[in-house]
């Protein structure tokens, strides 16, 4: 099929209704290769409505959602959009307790969710180097050999990041990562984020604002359903609508 866009993530005219009610309501939103994202927005404005699509989680009842451009993303499976190159991390952190950070990370890699298995074979050459480049990124070198249950709130949600670095994705989606963190974790989250968009592109939702202006990347504000206001953190925080309905309150 030839690309009808350069955007790596293009949605158009997205309409999704729960009992005739629109959380998503004709949006537009589109996403350069390499780009990093914010997404803000007061609750119930359909931003895990709008990640759901991206996923395949959920089906849009009208309106186009293209992957580079080719992919139609509400034709395919979670499994099919996932094996494409989409990556999401939820915001509570799923990783096995009982395992240690480098095995995590191993199971991550060999993409397989029965633990005995995969760490009954231990890990290639290859592997390893992965994963010291992966602790590296997400800074958990020094705390490698800790059970994941031992970790901080923060370290895991960072631990988890890895694990979605592991699958390679082209384009990862993260749900508030800094919820619950303290103030350095959060400017150390930023710090991760502008990392891993040197080589991927991200979009990032998020309620923190000091986040989000230490991220210091294009914002779209979503409210009912559809795009308020887009541009820098400067541009919308100045629009009076953006004020109302969410950055006054
Ligand atoms: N499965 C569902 N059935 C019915 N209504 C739903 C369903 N999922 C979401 N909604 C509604 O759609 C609207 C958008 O919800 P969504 O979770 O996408 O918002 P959000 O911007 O992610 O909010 P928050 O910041 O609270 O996470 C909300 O009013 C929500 O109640």
């Amino acid at each position: 099929m030839t690309e009808v866009t350069d955007a790596l993530l293009y949605l158009d005219g997205v309409t999704v209704s729960f009992d005739g009610f629109k959380a998503l309501n004709t949006l537009s939103f589109v996403v350069a290769p390499g780009e990093m994202r914010a997404v803000i927005g007061p609750n119930g404005a359909g931003k895990t409505t709008m990640m759901d699509v991206i996923t395949g989680k959920t089906r849009p009842d009208q309106g186009t959602a293209l992957f580079r451009g080719s992919a139609d993303l509400t034709k395919l499976d979670e499994a099919e959009i996932a094996t494409l190159g989409i990556g999401r991390k939820f915001q509570k952190p799923t990783v096995f307790e009982m395992h240690s950070v480098t095995d995590n990370l191993l199971l991550a890699l060999k993409g397989d969710r029965a633990p005995r298995r995969v760490l009954f074979a231990r890990e290639t050459l290859s592997e390893r180097a992965r994963i010291d480049e992966i602790l590296e990124t997400v800074r958990l070198s020094a705390v490698r050999r800790r059970l994941a249950g031992e970790l901080s709130h923060g370290q895991k949600q960072w631990l988890e990041i890895g694990m979605l670095l592991a699958q390679e994705p082209e384009l990862l989606l993260v749900d508030e990562p800094v919820a619950g963190m303290t103030d350095a974790e959060t400017a150390d989250t930023a710090d991760l984020l502008r990392r891993i968009n040197q080589t991927r592109t991200v979009v990032v939702v998020e309620h923190d604002m000091t986040f989000v202006r230490a991220l210091d990347v294009k914002v779209t504000v979503l409210h009912e359903g559809s795009v308020l206001a887009e541009g820098s953190l400067d541009h919308v925080s100045a629009d009076p609508r953006v004020v109302e309905v969410y950055l006054g309150r």
